[in-house]
Order: C-alpha cells, then structure tokens, then sequence
C-alpha cells in the first residue's frame, strides 16, 4: 500500500508500508572497505553524503544563475549519468536535457587519439547550454566538447563537473561549476569506471 502526501516546496513525499521485495540500501553495496575490480584494489575515497553535498552546492548555484532562464542540460554519456540524474533532481528551473557521447579512436601517429561528439542532435544555436561532465582529467575531452558546442553559437556555454583534477588539467578551460577539486588519484565509483566496472557503487573509490 502506498500513501502520498506534499511536503512544504510541493515535492512529492510518499511512503510504501509493504516491506520492499529487495532491502535498500543494499548492505554488501554500502561502504565496503575496498572493492576489488579486474583484481584492481581500490579503497573508500568519498562517501555518497560527500558527493550530495557537493552536487546541492552546484545545483543551487546553477538555479541562482539562470533564475528566470531556460537551460539545456548537456549530459555527456556514460559516466555522468549518476552525476546528472542527482544534480536535475535539485534544479527547478524550466530546463531541457540532452545525452551526447565522446567517441575516441586512434588518429595517425602525428595527430594521436581522436574525439568526437555522437548524439548532438538538439538545437543548440541561441539556447543556454550547460555541460554535465563527471570528470575533467586532462581537460582534452571538455576541449573538444567546448569547441564543438560553441562552434554551434549557443546563447551561452557553461560547464558543471562534478570531479576536477588541477594537477592533470592540460587546457585553460571556463570550468564555472565545479563539485570538488581532488588530487591526482584514479577513481571509480559513481558513474565511473574502471574498465567498465564500478559505475554502480553509490560511493567513490581510489586506486590503492
Ligand atoms: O579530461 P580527460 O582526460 O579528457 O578525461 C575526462 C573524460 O574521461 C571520462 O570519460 P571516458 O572516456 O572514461 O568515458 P565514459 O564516460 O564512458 O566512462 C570522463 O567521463 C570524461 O569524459
Ligand atoms: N574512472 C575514471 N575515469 C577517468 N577519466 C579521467 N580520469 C578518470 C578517473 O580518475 N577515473
């Protein structure tokens, strides 16, 4: 049985007295002292309350800034999707969301490795774009995706992210939101992966 009911602000508040058929939080899930990936060990870096903090601290800014403005919400795939998710739930402007992805493959020699957007199929020309990114490691990723939305004349570019490393950065990049600011280490967790296992932990985990 369930029973709904709205608290103050008009969010939905509602209460299921069924015992749910799968106890959430799972317990194995919930902040294990290492996780172990590919044989990879990994220990706890940041917890999931750290990471909520974090992403209302951007939202709220986000929602100070745009007052009154519509925003489309450029989610770049896979590893933002947790990021994402958790941070619109926080923004209460009008606003429109769009997924995008970055191939990369390898150029000739002299070039190197080679990105590109797939997925850009919303018109961006007059709109106020804002980037989801979970990540800016080298900055190589957000370059390329700065010049190939900008170059489609939004109204204006701006970029949330969730993680930024300063020591890696390798471009000078308009980074306007930024959730926390961590040291050289390599994480998963979140969203993101290492070789494509850990985006399912709700917490984040660094390379030990
Ligand atoms: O600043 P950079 O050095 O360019 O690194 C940042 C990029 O790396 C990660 O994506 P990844 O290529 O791992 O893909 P994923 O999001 O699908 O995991 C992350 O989501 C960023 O897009
Ligand atoms: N999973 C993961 N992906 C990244 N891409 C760039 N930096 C990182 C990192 O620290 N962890």
């Amino acid at each position: 049985m369930q029973e709904a009911a709205f608290l103050p602000g008009g969010r939905l508040f509602s209460a299921t007295f069924a015992p749910p058929a799968h106890p959430r939080p799972n317990p194995k899930r919930m902040n294990p002292d290492h996780i172990s990936l590919h044989n990879k060990q990994f220990e706890p870096y940041l917890s999931a309350a750290q990471l909520t903090a974090a992403i209302r601290e951007v939202a709220a800014r986000i929602n100070q800034d745009y007052a009154g403005q519509q925003v489309l919400f450029v989610v770049v795939l896979n590893g933002s999707f947790m990021f994402a998710a958790d941070l619109l739930k926080e923004i209460s402007l009008d606003c429109e969301i769009c997924f995008i992805r970055v191939a990369s493959y390898q150029g000739t020699s002299s070039t190197g490795e080679v990105k590109e957007v797939l997925g850009l199929t919303e018109e961006i020309q007059g709109r106020h774009a804002i980037i989801l990114e979970d990540i800016v490691d080298t900055g190589h990723t957000m370059r390329m995706l700065l010049d190939t939305l900008g170059a489609r004349q939004p109204a204006s570019l701006e970029v949330a992210t969730l993680f930024l490393k300063p020591e890696c950065l390798q471009h000078e990049l308009p980074l306007r939101y930024i959730g926390l600011s961590i040291p050289n280490d390599f994480i998963v967790g979140y969203g993101l992966d290492f070789d494509g296992l850990g985006r399912n932990y709700p917490d984040v985990y660094k390379a030990v």
